[in-house]
C-alpha cells in the first residue's frame, strides 16, 4: 500500500511550483472524445487518477502518450463506449465520460465511479440533465447504459451546483441540437476551464463562473492543443503547509483568485501573504488564532481544503469551528489527527476544535485524499515521526509531493509495501 514516514519539526523554506489542476484536467481529458482527433493537453500533472483517464481513454480505442507535462489524446479511432468496471471504480471522475460519449456516439454504457469514501456521491443530477437532453437509461446488474437517437437542447434546473453534473451537461449539450441553458450550475474555476476547452474545440459556451451556463449546440468540433489551469486545492495546500511550520516558501505559478476563501481565513487567522501576480509568498509567523470555517460551493471556502485547514487550526490558539457542507462523511481525518494529539470532537457536521501546544507523530491512515494530505501537514510540524499509511489516496492528488516538500526542507520518504 505504501506510506509516507515523515520526520516533524523542519520549517518549510525556499520556491514552490504548483502542477496543473487534477479537476480541471480530468473532465478536458473526457472532453477530448468529443473531437475526432489529436488534442494536445499541456500542463497535465502526473497523478494516479490522469493515469486511469488515460486507461479509460485507451481501452476506448483512444491513443494516448505523455510527453513531458503534455498529454497527446486522439480520439480518433474511438471504437467502444463501454468502460469496463475495474476501471470505473478506480476514480470518480470517469463518470466524466457520460457526456461526450453520449455527444459524440449517442451511447455510453458505465457502471458505478468510485472515488473517495466522503460521502454517497450519487450521480442523479447527472442523470437528471442528460435525461433532459434526451439520453434514455437502462439500469442493468452492476452498469448503467445511456443512449440518445438525438440530442436536444434543454433548460435544465440543478436542485444543487454540482460540479460534475454541471460539467457532464455541458459536454453533452455542445453537440446537442439547439440551445441549452444550465441554471443554477456550479460556478468553480474547472468549470470555467472547461468551458475554455469547448470553446476551443469549436463549441459555443458562455456562463461559466457564473449560476446559469448557455450553450448553443453545434455540429462538429475540432481537435485543439489547450494548457490546464494550476490546481488551486495544491496551492492552498503549500499555503498551510508553509504557514503551519512557521516557514517562508513562494508559491509559484498560481490563480490567487482561485482561493480567495482560503487566503482570506490564513489572514483572518493572522499569517502574514503578500499575493503579487502569479505567487503567493507566506510569511511565517510564531503564532495564529483559531478561527471558522465553512465549506460551501465556490466562491466559498472549498471542501477539499477543510481537512487541510483542520490541521492547521489544531495548533491555532484557541478554538475554531470547522463545518463541512458539502460531503457528509469528510471529518474522518479528526479521528487520526486526535491520535496525533490535537483536540477534536465531532458534533453532527462541525468538528471542534481545541487549539493544543503541539502534535505528536505516531503512525495514522489515510482515509482519502486531502484526509491524507492533512495527515502530511501534521507530519510535517509533529515532535517525532509520523507514519501515513494508505498514501495511494494522496498519490491521486498530489504531483511530485515528496520531491516538492524535500525542496524546501521537509523531511519526508516514501516507503513501498
Ligand atoms: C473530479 C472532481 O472535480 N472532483 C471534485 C468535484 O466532485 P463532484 O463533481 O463529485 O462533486 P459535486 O459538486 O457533484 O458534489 C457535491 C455534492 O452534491 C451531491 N451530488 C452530486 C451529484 C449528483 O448527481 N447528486 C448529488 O447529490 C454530492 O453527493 C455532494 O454532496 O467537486 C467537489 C465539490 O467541490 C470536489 O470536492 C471534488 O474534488
Ligand atoms: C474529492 C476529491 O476528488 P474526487 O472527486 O476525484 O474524488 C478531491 O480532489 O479532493
Amino acid at each position: 500500500m505504501g506510506r509516507f514516514i515523515i520526520d516533524g519539526g523542519h520549517k518549510l523554506q525556499g520556491e514552490v511550483t504548483i502542477s496543473g489542476a487534477k479537476n480541471a484536467v480530468l473532465p478536458i481529458l473526457a472532453g477530448t472524445v468529443l473531437a475526432d482527433g489529436e488534442c494536445v493537453i499541456g500542463r497535465v500533472p502526473k497523478l494516479r487518477d490522469v493515469r486511469v483517464m488515460k486507461e479509460v481513454l485507451e481501452t476506448l480505442g483512444a491513443k494516448a502518450k505523455s510527453e513531458e507535462d503534455k498529454l497527446i489524446v486522439d480520439t480518433e479511432g474511438l471504437n467502444s463506449c463501454e468502460i469496463p468496471e475495474e476501471l470505473m471504480r478506480k476514480m470518480r471522475a470517469t463518470v466524466f465520460l457520460m457526456g461526450p460519449l453520449v455527444g459524440r456516439f449517442g451511447e455510453f454504457k458505465i457502471s458505478q465511479p468510485g472515488g473517495c469514501s466522503i460521502g454517497t456521491r450519487p450521480i442523479d443530477l447527472h442523470i437528471k440533465g442528460l435525461k433532459a437532453l434526451g439520453v434514455e437509461f437502462k439500469q442493468g446488474h452492476g452498469y448503467l447504459e445511456g443512449k440518445a437517437e438525438k440530442l436536444t437542447g434543454a433548460e435544465i434546473h440543478l436542485d444543487f451546483p454540482s460540479v460534475g453534473a454541471t460539467e457532464n451537461i455541458m459536454m453533452a449539450a455542445v453537440l446537442a441540437e439547439g440551445k441549452t441553458v444550465i441554471y443554477n450550475s456550479a460556478r468553480e474555476p474547472e468549470i470555467v476551464d472547461l468551458q475554455n476547452f469547448l470553446n476551443q474545440l469549436g463549441a459555443s459556451v458562455r456562463g461559466a463562473g457564473t449560476d446559469v451556463i448557455k450553450i448553443q449546440g453545434v455540429k462538429k468540433l475540432h481537435p485543439v492543443d489547450y494548457q490546464v489551469i494550476p490546481d488551486r486545492i495544491e496551492t492552498g495546500t503549500f499555503l498551510v503547509a508553509s504557514a503551519i511550520t512557521k516557514g517562508d516558501v513562494l508559491v509559484k505559478d498560481v490563480i490567487p483568485e482561485h482561493i480567495e476563501a482560503v487566503i482570506a481565513k490564513l489572514v483572518e487567522a493572522g499569517v502574514k501573504l503578500n499575493v503579487d501576480g502569479d505567487q503567493i509568498q507566506v510569511i511565517g509567523q510564531d503564532k495564529w488564532q483559531g478561527v471558522n470555517v465553512k465549506t460551501l460551493p465556490y466562491p466559498g471556502f472549498a471542501t477539499d481544503m477543510q481537512s487541510q485547514f483542520m490541521t492547521f487550526l489544531s495548533i491555532a490558539e484557541g478554538a475554531s469551528i470547522v463545518t463541512e457542507t458539502i460531503f457528509e462523511n469528510r471529518l474522518k481525518h479528526a479521528d487520526e489527527l486526535r491520535r496525533m494529539g490535537a483536540d477534536i470532537k465531532i458534533e453532527g457536521n462541525s468538528a471542534i476544535v481545541k487549539g493544543v501546544k503541539k502534535l505528536s507523530g505516531t503512525t495514522v491512515e489515510a482515509t482519502d485524499l486531502r484526509a491524507g494530505a492533512a495527515l502530511v501537514l501534521a507530519g510535517l510540524i509533529a515532535e517525532g515521526e509520523t507514519r501515513v499509511e494508505n498514501i495511494y489516496h494522496i498519490d491521486r492528488g498530489y504531483e511530485f509531493l515528496t520531491d516538492k516538500l524535500t525542496n524546501l526542507g521537509a523531511k519526508i520518504r516514501r516507503e513501498e509495501g
